[in-house]
């Protein structure tokens, strides 16, 4: 079956490449260089999480895409169109959310939402306000002003304005700053839901585990550059594993594949570059050798934020 989002993009011509390409992508401000020749693709369909430091560029990078700076070199395309030079063609197949929206703080949540309707090229196709707001979990502050929202609830009519026009391609930029726990999940699942109807999304966040439940592919930045890009599998694999243990007595572990021991806590760890494996038997030959038993041994899994570590320590 096909979806209202997928019909919609074959009537208005659908693309056969990359929903988004960025290939060596410069920007500049007077003499510093925010971002340094960065490169990436997003597929249709697909959702990619820019991972990175303050200032890492990200937003920088967003903007580019969104149009709205000029990129100072390098080629980006989206829906195989350059988005300053066609911005027309581009801006009513795209949905942007800004880190900081500019409301009117008068108008309820409802007028805001009708506002933002009336600016629309393409209101015909757009879903009834009630459906968004729902969406968004809003439906009951309709008659809000926006000046009383909370900062968590903002950041939904955010979200519910950059839907509204049903675009091919979302780009949302920490969506979920300033939301609780709760808040964040269900705007998770709208992020989810918009997926299996075919939208493109870019997305950048400081919560990795954001990246983790949604992103099909994910970059890590800093400084300009992109040091780690992949399934989110592929870049926790660009850690090793974790060993940790209590000694019973005083002893001075080996150093386990080039790693050494770390002592944290009343525990030693040890952060290995590959599988624990090899390091394992080595450490447990010496346990044995020394008449040592290792108290609360663990083997753990590198994780997102090992390797978003990874990249700032190894950076510096
Ligand atoms: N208009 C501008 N003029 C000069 N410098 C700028 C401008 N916009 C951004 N920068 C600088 O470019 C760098 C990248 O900024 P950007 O906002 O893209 O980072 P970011 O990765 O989104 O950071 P954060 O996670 O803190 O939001 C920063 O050093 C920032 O100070």
């Amino acid at each position: 079956m096909r979806t209202t989002q997928a019909a919609d993009t074959a009537e208005r011509g659908a693309v056969g490449g990359p929903a988004i390409e960025v290939a060596g992508l410069r920007q500049r401000y007077g003499s510093f260089e925010a971002v340094r020749g960065i490169s990436f693709e997003v597929p249709q369909g697909e959702l990619f999480a820019l991972l990175g430091t303050n200032g890492a560029g990200k937003t920088t990078t967003m903007e580019v895409l969104e149009g709205f700076t000029r990129a100072s070199d390098g080629m980006v395309r989206v829906l195989g169109l350059d988005p300053m030079k066609e911005r027309r063609a581009l801006r009513p197949r795209i949905g942007i959310m800004l880190q900081e929206a500019g409301f009117f703080g008068d108008l309820t949540v409802a007028e805001t939402v009708d506002v933002w309707r009336g600016m629309s090229a393409d209101a015909g196709r757009q879903p009834v306000k009630e459906d968004v707001l729902e969406l968004v979990g809003l439906a009951n502050k309709a008659r809000t002003r926006v000046r009383q929202l909370s900062g968590g609830q903002k950041r939904r009519l955010d979200l519910a304005l950059a839907v509204l026009s049903r675009p091919e391609v979302l780009f949302l930029d920490e969506p979920t700053t300033g939301m609780d726990p709760e808040a964040r999940q269900a705007t998770w699942e709208v992020i989810r839901g918009l997926k299996e109807r075919g939208t493109t999304v870019l997305l950048t966040t400081h919560y990795l585990e954001e990246a983790e439940r949604l992103a099909d592919r994910l970059a890590i930045m800093h400084e300009g550059v992109i040091h780690t890009y992949g399934t989110v599998d592929e870049v926790v694999a660009t850690t090793g594993d974790q060993i940790t243990f209590r000694l019973p007595r005083p002893a001075e572990p080996p150093f386990l594949d080039g790693a050494a021991p770390v002592s944290e806590r009343g525990h030693v760890v040890y952060t290995l570059r590959g599988e624990a494996h090899p390091a394992l038997r080595a450490l447990l030959a010496w346990a044995d050798e020394m008449e040592l038993t290792l108290e609360r041994l663990e083997v753990r899994r590198g994780t997102l934020e090992d390797a978003f570590l990874r990249v700032v320590e190894d950076k510096r």
